[in-house]
This record gives structure tokens, C-alpha cells and sequence, in this order.
């Protein structure tokens, strides 16, 4: 952490113990803290008990290491002889903290799963991650400003956007973060890599924010638009970030029940236009977006329409527990007029296109939910590693332990199974995939929404008072106990797909007798 290359010894340190010139040794630099006693968060005493010492202990009791990158300003120097030990990481760095990455990005472990091509992406989406977003994700989760433009441009032109809804055509010809990987090539281990690595920030509302409702939404756009040049036109402008696009499915009357849904869309006599009227909740970005993918009643069944924002379409901000910076909201569609041209798939068989789309929406959360429950492990060991209580290391602790190992073995068993659900994509088209993944991908969103629970519980466990704090050490802890659930229920409730699951088991079940 050291900003300048002067040493001192540690007796000339011990000399700077008043008001008029304080300093400490944290990490073996040494921290000139005379003008910040004042501003200090944590009060003014403590830095005079540590005045001339070396607070290495104290400190790492009490502030995470970013503290010290934040201030390095206040560092003047050096122990002599002495090297700093503690590991700042830069961006785009792998963490050697055991358990913190997924097997195959670890040291001595193979896959099978992974070629360079994916090695290439990770490398320079985590860079991209660790360097831009994150410090924008943590500054609009805590105020709930929504995702700039600028970095929504900056995502359009290193392909982000593009890569977010998966393996497809419209890759092809796309630059992808400077040709990491080739958008012919990109296939579901990309995929997982992109969503795991974006979900890094430790951001839940922002991570939704960060065109979630584009990423469930355009699919539909793609796969079932019935004009290609209109369809074209839709993406262009979506994936330039011109205009944002969100899913409008779920309402107060229907959620995981889709076939509920109450908002009609009648023809005019004409029959060039569809009016709506209806309403929806829960819609991740709705406050901010100009497109609504809109599941719609339709006479004799239903229907996906595009619904550009315009007269007779309301939005209003719901508060969610988690940051307002997902763009939550609740629409209204009053006697909305919107063109036949917008109708997504066939008039009647929207049930068909809503299904379609839920697969992927499904294993996406599924990645992100077991990368955050990974990070929270890390955090975990961290923490247990470096807490002194009752005069040892939590670690030190059995019981301690023992949840550690519960939390390491449910992260582990759910990114090994993502994983061979994830070979299975790469292998099945688009309809197998209907048919014979959609049980298993929801029974594993289940489990891996389950895991975050006994994660988040134990966690909270282990970092006591600090777990439930927004801010200081235990802050990722405090955000993934306040919002693991959205991913439980979000997409899909964890009953309802658990059922999914075993419905699908039975659909073909053989004439097996005991
Ligand atoms: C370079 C030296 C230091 C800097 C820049 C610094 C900065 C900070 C900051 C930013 C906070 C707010 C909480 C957070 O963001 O983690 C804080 C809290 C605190 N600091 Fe420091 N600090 C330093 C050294 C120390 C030392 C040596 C001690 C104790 C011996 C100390 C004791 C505390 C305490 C008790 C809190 C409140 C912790 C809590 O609320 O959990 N600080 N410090």
C-alpha cells in the first residue's frame, strides 16, 4: 500500500504519538494519520491507542483492505527491510483464497468443460468487471441510480450486451470484448461465464439493473418476431443500448401461475391494432424502459406483444428490499393502441413463447446465484481467518468449521451440476432443450436457491452483528442475507420448479415396479 518509497525504522515510528504527528504501522507502511484523526469514522480514541504502533491486528479486526486502498493517500512510507504481506488484488485477478473460484479456474484442477476460448472471455470480462463495473454497481446499489448510459455504451461496444442472451446468430459478426472469443464459436459455457463473472460486483438490485430485463426479454424479440426487418430494428437499437427492453409477464392477479394472467388485448374492428388494458408487477427495469415484451390475454388464449412506451403506459417504481437500482416497477396499460406488426409468435399460442424463454432466464440465475454463493464463502473464510475472539482465530473454532464446510460443499455440488446441465445445452437444440431440460434446469435453480438460504444463514452466523451492517466489513454478507430470496422466487418459485422438475420426471415414467 505504500505510495512513497521512503523507510523508517520502527523506533522512529514509536517517536509519533501526539496530536501534532501521529502515525501507525499497518502491513509494515506506515500511515501518517495527523490530519485524519478528526475525519476518522471509527472516532478519534482508538487511533490515539494505536499512535506509534503497529496496528496491523486491529486493523484488519475492524475494516475491510479496500479501506486502505481508498486512503493510501495517508501512507508515507515504509518499515525498513520489511515487505507488505497482505495481498491487494488488481483487476482481473484470480483469488488463491481456497474455494473462492469455481474448480476449473483453479490451480492444480482440470475440466473437461473449458477450452481457451473460455479462458480468453473470463479473463477479460472479470477485468472489465473488477476495473468498470463493480465500482459503478456498489455506488448505484447503495444511492439507486439507475445504470448510466456511458456504461451501457461501454457494455454495447465490447459485445456485453450481445453475449447476455446467450449462444445465437446474433453474435455472429460481433465484436466480443476485442475478440476474445468468436461470436460462431460462443456457446453455454461462455454464457455462464459471462453471467457468473457480471454477477462479481456483489450488487443483487444493480445486477438486475444491469439490463436484466433486456437479457429475459429480447429472446422473445429474436425467436418469435414475425417481420425480420422489424425484428432487426427492435435488436439494433437494443443492443446499441438506444432504447431498453424489458419482460412485462407477471401481475398482482398471476405470478409464477402465468396462465392467470388478466390483461387483455382486444383488435380493433380494422383489425390493425391491438388495445390493452391491464396491469403488471414486479417488472425488473420497467421505470427506465421503452420497450414492454407483454404477456396479454387474447380471446382464446395468450399473447406476446411488444409494447413501446407511449400514450396510455404508466410506470411507477415499486420499493423492493432489494436497491431501486433494478428499475422495479408496476405498469399500467390503459386502453393502450399497439400495431398487429408487434404480436410475438402466433395470437393464442403466447404460452408457447413465454415457456420458451423461461429456460435460460432460469439457468442464468441459477449461475449467478451459485457465484455469489461462492463469493459469500470467500468472504466467509476471510473473515474466520482473521477474527480474533475468546483470544483465537474463528477458524480455530470447530463449530466455525464445520459451517464452512457445509457452505463449501453446497457451492461445490451446485456449479458441478450447473455445469453438466450446461454440457447438456451445448449438445441439445433449442426444442430438445424444452423437452428435456426444463425439469432439470428448474430443480436446479431450486437447489441452488435452497443452498444461498442455509448460506446466507450460516454466514449471518459467522460474522455476527457485522453480517446484518450495510456498510463496513461484512457488507456482501448484509446484501446476500437481504436478497438471495429474489432469486428463490424470481423467474420461477423454488416450489413451483421443484414441481416442474418432478413432473417432468413422471411425465414418461416406464412401467418400473418395485
Ligand atoms: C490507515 C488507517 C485507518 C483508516 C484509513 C481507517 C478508516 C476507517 C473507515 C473508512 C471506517 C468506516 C468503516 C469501514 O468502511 O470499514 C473505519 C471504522 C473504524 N475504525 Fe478505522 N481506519 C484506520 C485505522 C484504524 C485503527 C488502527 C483502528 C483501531 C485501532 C481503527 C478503528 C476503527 C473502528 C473501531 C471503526 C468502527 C468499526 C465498525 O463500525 O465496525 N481504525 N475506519
Amino acid at each position: 500500500m505504500a505510495s512513497s518509497s521512503k523507510t523508517f525504522t520502527r523506533e522512529e515510528v514509536r517517536e509519533h504519538t501526539t496530536d501534532d504527528s501521529l502515525w501507525c504501522i499497518i502491513d509494515s507502511t506506515v500511515y501518517d494519520l495527523t490530519d485524519f484523526v478528526d475525519a476518522h469514522p471509527g472516532g478519534e480514541s482508538v487511533l490515539r491507542q494505536v499512535a506509534g504502533q503497529d496496528a496491523t491486528t486491529a486493523f484488519y479486526n475492524l475494516h475491510r483492505h479496500e479501506v486502505l486502498s481508498k486512503y493510501a493517500s495517508l501512507a508515507i512510507g515504509s518499515v525498513q527491510g520489511e515487505q507488505a504481506q497482505v495481498i491487494t488484488p488488481l483487476p482481473g485477478d484470480l483469488s488463491p483464497v481456497p474455494y473462492a473460484e469455481p474448480l476449473w479456474l483453479s490451480s492444480h484442477f482440470k475440466s473437461p468443460y473449458y477450452k481457451d476460448s473460455h479462458r480468453r472471455l473470463q479473463k477479460a470480462i472479470r477485468h472489465f468487471t473488477d476495473r468498470y463495473l463493480t465500482p459503478e454497481a456498489q455506488e448505484c446499489e447503495s444511492t439507486g441510480r439507475h445504470i448510466s448510459q456511458e456504461m451501457i455504451d461501454h457494455m454495447s461496444r465490447l459485445g456485453i450486451l450481445h453475449m447476455r442472451l446467450g449462444p445465437g446468430k446474433h453474435l455472429h459478426g460481433v465484436n466480443l470484448l476485442d475478440g476474445a472469443v468468436d461470436g460462431q464459436e460462443f456457446d453455454y459455457f461462455h454464457d455462464l461465464i459471462v453471467s457468473q463473472e457480471l454477477s462479481r460486483t456483489m450488487t443483487r438490485g444493480f445486477q438486475d439493473g444491469n439490463m436484466a430485463g433486456m437479457t429475459i426479454g429480447l429472446t422473445a424479440v429474436l425467436n418469435f418476431a414475425r417481420d425480420q426487418s422489424w425484428k432487426k430494428k427492435i435488436a439494433d437499437e437494443v443492443f446499441s443500448g438506444r432504447k431498453k427492453l424489458c419482460l412485462a409477464i407477471t401481475e398482482a392477479f398471476a405470478g409464477s401461475d402465468v396462465a392467470g394472467l388478466r390483461t387483455t388485448a382486444e383488435k380493433t374492428a380494422d383489425g390493425k391494432h391491438y388495445i390493452v388494458n391491464g396491469t403488471k408487477k414486479w417488472i425488473t427495469n420497467a421505470t427506465w424502459c421503452d420497450y414492454f415484451v407483454t404477456g396479454v390475454r387474447t380471446g382464446k388464449g395468450l399473447s406476446v406483444l411488444l409494447i413501446p412506451r407511449g400514450e396510455g403506459v404508466e410506470t411507477k417504481a415499486i420499493k423492493t428490499s432489494y436497491s431501486p437500482a433494478a428499475g422495479t416497477g408496476y405498469i399500467t396499460f390503459d386502453n393502450v393502441k399497439v400495431p398487429v406488426e408487434n404480436l410475438l409468435g402466433e395470437e393464442n399460442k403466447g404460452i408457447h413463447v413465454i415457456l420458451s424463454n423461461f429456460n435460460h432466464e432460469r439457468w442464468t440465475m441459477a449461475c449467478g446465484s451459485v457465484r455469489i454463493s461462492r463469493t459469500i464463502v470467500e468472504e466467509c473464510l476471510k473473515w474466520a481467518n482473521q477474527r480474533l475472539v475468546f483470544g483465537k482465530r474463528l477458524i480455530d473454532q470447530p463449530v466455525i468449521r464445520l459451517k464452512l464446510a457445509k457452505m463449501i460443499s453446497l457451492v461445490e455440488a451446485n456449479q458441478s451440476w450447473l455445469e453438466t446441465v450446461t454440457y447438456q445445452m451445448c449438445h441439445m437444440p433449442y426444442k430438445q432443450q424444452a423437452q428435456h431440460l426444463a425439469g432439470p434446469i428448474g430443480l436446479l435453480k431450486m437447489s441452488c436457491t435452497r443452498a444461498a438460504h442455509e448460506i446466507a444463514d450460516e454466514a449471518v452466523q459467522i460474522w455476527g452483528g457485522r453480517g446484518l451492517t450495510q456498510t463496513g466489513m461484512g457488507k456482501h454478507i448484509e446484501m446476500f442475507n437481504r436478497t438471495y430470496k429474489f432469486d428463490a422466487i424470481l423467474g420461477g418459485a423454488e416450489e413451483v420448479l421443484g414441481d416442474l422438475g418432478v413432473r417432468q420426471a413422471m411425465r414418461n415414467f416406464p412401467k418400473a415396479m418395485l
